[in-house]
């Protein structure tokens, strides 16, 4: 079982995260979020976290530019894609930084998981979130949780993570529904919005490890 907190941006989340085991943490490169870093505050919270969990970058179609201003500031070992990216974008951000492209897609009918063989050529692992609800001001971390039964028994091209809407106390019903073989969560480890809640994450990450 694979563990991703997101949207990490104090060093008390990111110590509480790797000291419960999580595979990765993600950090927020998308300005509007309450989650977001800058790419020097992001180096410093990387610096201070030796070894551990992998880094994950999260950006929102993002240019060149600023994937070349944080991939310059910090060692980023994955980059999650989670715009509208296509998948040539999304080969031809892999090709050109050299790391593994999580696409990040949003699933609400069954026609949605069909989607994902046009990536799986172009990307390394999917994470499946709900979609965005109308009038949410940010295409993830909306507490949104999608169809769990959805993915059951699909056999899809990729790894993949299971996230929206994921908390301590409905992660393990959300494994065994889904059949994920990995977690993200972002709000359900916040005691208030963007704020992350070192208890609460490790409640999830033993919650998972669990399931
Ligand atoms: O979390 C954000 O602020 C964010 C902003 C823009 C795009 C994506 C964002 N989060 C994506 C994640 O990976 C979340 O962990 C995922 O959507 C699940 O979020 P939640 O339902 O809040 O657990």
């Amino acid at each position: 079982m694979r563990v991703k907190i997101c949207g990490l941006k104090d060093p008390a989340g990111l110590e509480a995260a790797a000291r419960a085991g999580a595979d990765y943490v993600g950090l927020v490169f998308f300005p509007p979020s309450p989650r977001a870093v800058t790419p020097a505050e992001a180096a410093a919270l990387s610096a201070a976290l030796p070894g551990g969990p992998q880094r994950v970058g999260l950006f929102v179609d993002a240019d060149d530019a600023l994937l070349e201003a944080v991939t310059g500031a910090l060692a980023l070992d994955v980059l999650q894609l989670h715009g509208a990216e296509s998948p040539a974008r999304c080969a031809a951000v892999r090709r050109r930084f050299g790391l593994p492209v999580m696409k990040a897609l949003g699933i609400a009918t069954p026609a949605d998981l069909d989607a994902l063989a046009a990536y799986a050529e172009a990307v390394d692992l999917f994470l499946l979130d709900a979609k965005a609800p109308p009038g949410a001001p940010l295409p993830g971390g909306n507490a949104a949780p999608f169809d769990w039964t959805l993915t059951a028994g699909r056999r899809l091209p990729r790894p993949w993570l299971l996230a929206g809407g994921l908390t301590p106390g409905n992660v393990a019903q959300a494994i065994a529904a889904s059949g994920a073989p990995g977690v993200d969560v972002s709000s359900g480890v916040e005691r208030a919005r963007g704020v992350k809640d070192p208890a609460l994450i490790a409640a999830f990450i033993s919650a998972a490890r669990a399931a």
